[in-house]
């Protein structure tokens, strides 16, 4: 029997909005270079992959300009309308070269800050995982629940067991095209691979990593992960 092979998907198809930028976040400038090249660089140059799947918006006028659009690792799909449906539309692009039980590594684009210790640590912890599972911090900040679009706290959270999940979320190709496909077509709200695997009734094995592994989303993050990336 093959060992498993290790596949990359990077979901790039998003718009950014929260950001409030004039392009996508993913094609912001981190030190002169774009936000996608210094993500997929990090994780190609630190992981041995059978190929990389990025999804891409339908009228995405700038991959081309990208300096992975020249590497030839790399290979794109369009994306969908959300987040999981890009991610089923890069593991349906490679369907014809992946294995069921191969592995695929899910990790966003807005994610560049990803260290390769916590990289190595996923893959080394969850390779003989039957699951496979995720990147995730603990919650290091007391939580408060909102009393509906007020402002007034209904509740403080326990937050003794809650973890942020980060990415990369590492599960098998067939599990997870399965779980997406089944999660996505009962309207199941998912915003991670993870959700799509417990929503099938598996348990994902969470992996502790570390909280500078910061997902841009609002635009005073773009200075904290220039910060971070000058001192990883
Ligand atoms: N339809 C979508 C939506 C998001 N993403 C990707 O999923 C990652 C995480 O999503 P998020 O941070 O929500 O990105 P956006 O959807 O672009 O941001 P916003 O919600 O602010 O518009 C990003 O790399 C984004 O490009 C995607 O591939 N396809
Ligand atoms: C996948 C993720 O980054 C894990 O925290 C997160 O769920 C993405 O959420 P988004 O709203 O699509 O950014």
């Amino acid at each position: 029997m093959s060992k498993p092979r290790y596949w990359l998907i990077v979901p790039a198809a998003g718009s950014g909005q929260r950001m409030k930028a004039d392009c996508p976040k993913q094609y912001l400038q981190l030190n002169h270079r774009y936000i996608l090249d210094v993500t997929l660089s990090r994780l190609l140059e630190n992981a041995d992959f059978a190929g990389c799947m990025v999804a891409l918006r339908a009228d995405d006028p700038w991959w081309s300009k990208t300096a992975s659009s020249k590497d030839e690792r790399v290979d794109t799909c369009i994306g969908g309308s959300e987040r999981a449906n890009s991610v089923l539309a890069a593991l349906e692009a490679l369907l014809d070269r992946a294995d069921n039980d191969d592995w695929v590594l899910v990790h966003d684009a807005a994610r560049p800050c990803l260290h390769p210790a916590d990289l190595g640590r996923l893959i080394a912890d969850l390779r003989g995982h039957p699951v496979g599972g995720l990147l995730a911090t603990p919650v290091a900040d007391t939580l408060k629940r909102k009393a509906g679009d007020s402002n007034a706290v209904e509740t403080t959270v326990d937050r003794r067991h809650l973890w942020r999940a980060l990415t990369p979320q590492m599960f098998r190709f067939s599990a997870l095209r399965r779980a997406l496909e089944t999660a996505i077509a009962s309207g199941y709200p998912i915003t991670d691979e993870a959700s799509a695997l417990e929503h099938a009734g598996q348990i994902p094995c969470i992996v502790e990593g570390r909280p500078d592994n910061i997902k841009i989303t609002v635009p005073a993050d773009l200075a904290l992960a220039g910060f971070i990336l000058s001192r990883l």
